[in-house]
């Protein structure tokens, strides 16, 4: 069976549901019909890879691979497949062209099911590269790319207070997978999982609930696990002149392929929530330098009020993190909650696996994370886990254009 490109899972049910012939009778119309409906999807194409600057969904399936074969021909053919496998799932469709449930009972179906007749639930799947696919432990050129390493891409600094688990971070591709609905977001990294085996094979992965920033100015506010507001001072998609200052890769910049791309620090960061909430209410606020309710800054009643870092308390986050103490850089901020279950000391599991895009981590995320692994009083709070660093390509154009084509082609 085959539709048009657009119509999507729920609509195939639909169709399905009434029977092939009963769909081709009543012909165009009824596909039009279908495909009129809003399902939210995201478009996949464009300049930019979308889920960077998309408003951030209330879910997140995040994945690193490591890359298990040395042939380039298959690295560049798998990341051919994704692409076309994550346009067709961001557009509500199945993964494969076949489909969960339309191909000969013989063969294992090319998509795996769980997500039919869901909506495509705003899904957004962006694919990032980790520096060890360019050159491997011992300085060796894996896939003949070598030279079109990024220097924007070198190994991030130790930072004070780190112990970090290896097995957690780096990797040498990522994919982040944001959708309003945990299971489609689940549902694409399986199947790209799926697609990928004996290409590459996941080294960690992540899920997310509760988006900690807003990446709109059209969207609410949301709180971490400390209960405070997240995302308020972060950038946003509406400023694009801020956007190309401080996010997107510009030709100047270097490599080429990277330009329109943009560079992803990953720090999964597990909160000690049960002594933070035995801490008082003021102490809480002067820790974060806004206060708990409104989210303005102290001393502030409205939370877009711009804080005076030098009127907050000395070691307080926004203090720290705040563009004046830090060369004026700033951050695309787009994490997510994180209640892994429990540590087995009675505590839960849980904090926030923070995500930051930018234009050069060098000069954007070492700095800042410098002067709060120093100086911020969360600390006491706070214990990361992993590091990971992507630079994540430009958008496809469509038309068999694949992720990192520039690179690879
Ligand atoms: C290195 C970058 C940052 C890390 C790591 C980080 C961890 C982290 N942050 C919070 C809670 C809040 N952060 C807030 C603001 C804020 N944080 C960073 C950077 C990092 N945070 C920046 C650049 C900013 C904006 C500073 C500014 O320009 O004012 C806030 C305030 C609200 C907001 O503006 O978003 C909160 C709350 C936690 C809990 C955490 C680690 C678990
Ligand atoms: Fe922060």
């Amino acid at each position: 069976m085959s539709f048009s490109w657009n119509v999507s899972r729920r609509r195939a049910i639909g169709l399905a549901g009434i029977g092939v012939v009963g769909a081709a009778s009543v012909g165009a119309g009824v596909v039009q019909a279908f495909a009129s409906e809003t399902d939210n999807s995201v478009a996949f194409a464009g300049e930019h890879q979308a889920g960077i600057v998309t408003p951030a969904q209330d879910r997140l399936h995040f994945v690193a691979f490591d890359v298990i074969t040395k042939d380039r021909a298959r690295l560049i053919s798998l990341l051919k497949d994704w692409t076309a496998a994550a346009a067709r799932m961001t557009a509500g469709r199945d993964a494969g062209e076949i489909g969960a449930v339309n191909g000969v009972p013989e063969a294992p179906p090319d998509d795996t099911g769980e997500a039919l007749g869901l909506p495509p639930a705003n899904l957004t799947i962006t694919v990032g590269f980790g520096r060890t696919l360019f050159r491997d432990a011992d300085g060796r050129d894996r896939f003949g790319i070598a030279a079109q390493l990024p220097p924007a891409l070198d190994e991030l600094p130790h930072f004070p207070g780190d112990v970090l688990d290896a097995a957690l971070s780096g990797g040498d591709l990522c994919v982040q997978a944001c959708a309003d609905d945990p299971q489609v977001a689940v549902h694409a990294i399986r199947n790209l999982a799926r697609i990928g085996m004996g290409v590459v094979s996941v080294r960690w992965s992540q899920l997310g609930f509760g988006r900690t920033s807003s990446t709109s100015k059209a969207q609410a506010t949301p709180r971490n696990l400390f209960g405070f507001k997240d995302g308020t001072a972060n950038l946003k998609l509406e400023e694009t002149g801020l956007l190309k200052e401080h996010l997107w890769v510009q030709p100047q910049d270097g490599p080429a392929w990277m330009t329109g791309g943009a560079y992803l620090v990953t720090r999964k960061i597990r909160m000690i929530i049960e002594t933070w909430d035995r801490s008082s209410l003021a102490e809480q606020e002067s820790i974060v330098g806004r206060h708990k309710g409104t989210g303005a800054p102290l001393g502030h009643t409205a939370e877009f009020d711009e804080p005076d870092p030098a009127a907050l308390p000395e070691g307080s986050h926004v203090r720290l993190a705040h563009p004046s103490l830090n060369g004026g850089a700033r951050l695309l901020r787009r994490g997510y909650n994180f209640v892994d279950g429990s540590d087995g000391l009675g505590r839960l599991d849980a904090g926030l696996f923070f995500m930051a895009y930018q234009r050069d981590p060098r000069k954007q995320f070492v700095p800042i994370q410098r002067n709060l692994a120093r100086h911020d009083e969360m600390n006491e709070y706070l214990k990361a886990v992993s590091l990971g660093l992507f630079a994540c390509p430009p958008g496809v154009s469509g038309n068999g254009d694949f992720w990192g084509s520039a690179l690879l082609a």
